[in-house]
């Protein structure tokens, strides 16, 4: 696969933080549009420390980190809603509304950006829950839909806008073998159609019968498999 020059994440000698702690120094690299790419590490390695940098929800203070355009360093709260509407986010626990219908629950985040057409969002809502494999769901409650129906559901919804990239946080970390290869053949299928992922991972199976290019975390620094000297052993 090629990709456009211009990379849709550049990380440029960046620190990330947790409180005062250094969890990750002086890391650098880009993220190609289209690309796919896997985050492993130890737990507290920092995979989701780094991603809740690169979506604006821990603040960068040292280095700069440019996402979908978007300065990180500085950024101001008021632009972080529009820096979300370019990206999605998935994670591990599904972060429903439980009291709401699947519909309900994609209309929410319809609303709070920016759709207001009844009949476009119906059209999208359709659209989104056909793309990841789920017909006549809109009107079931999560609770009536299986784990990895209701990762399929969180998928949708990090779809709506028409996100350049996702990042995503263990979303196969609950759900079994079978279903887990059935979310990372929906993932890989969205990346085709040129959305860049990011995932972050300890699913060692996926890696292996998925194979992409890996960073990998540890010891405060990272490892990226398109560099020389690296080990795809140890790697959890
Ligand atoms: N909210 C927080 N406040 C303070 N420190 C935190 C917070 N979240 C994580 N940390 C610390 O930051 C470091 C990196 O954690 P992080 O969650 O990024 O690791 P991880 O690689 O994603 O781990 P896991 O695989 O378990 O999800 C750890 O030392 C952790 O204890």
């Amino acid at each position: 696969m090629s990709f456009s020059d211009e990379p849709i994440v550049s990380i440029r000698n960046a620190n990330i933080f947790q409180d005062h702690a250094t969890v990750l120094s002086e890391i650098t690299f880009d993220i190609g549009k289209g690309e796919f790419l896997y985050l492993v590490g130890r737990t507290g390695s920092g995979k989701s420390s780094l991603l809740k940098t690169l979506y604006g929800d821990l603040p960068l203070r040292l280095g700069d980190i440019k996402v979908v355009g978007y300065d990180i360093r500085g950024i101001k709260s008021s632009d972080v809603p529009y820096l979300r509407r370019k990206i999605g986010i998935i994670f591990q626990d599904f972060e429903l509304f439980y009291d709401r219908s699947v519909a309900e629950n994609l209309y929410f985040v319809m609303k709070a950006t920016g759709w207001k057409e009844k009949s476009k969002m119906k059209s999208r809502l359709a659209e989104v829950l056909m793309r990841v494999g789920l017909g006549s769901v809109s009107s079931k409650m999560p609770h009536q839909l299986s784990g990895g129906e209701q990762q399929r559901v969180v998928i949708a919804r990090a779809l709506i806008n028409e996100p350049q990239i996702l990042f995503a946080d263990e979303p196969t970390g609950n759900l079994d073998p079978e279903v887990s290869d059935g979310i990372m053949k929906l993932f890989l299928e969205i990346n085709k159609s040129g959305t860049s992922v990011v995932m972050a991972t300890h699913n060692h199976h996926l890696l292996q019968k998925f194979p992409a290019r890996v960073i990998k975390c540890e010891g405060g620094k990272i490892k990226d498999s398109t560099k020389e000297n690296f080990e795809l052993t140890g790697l959890f």
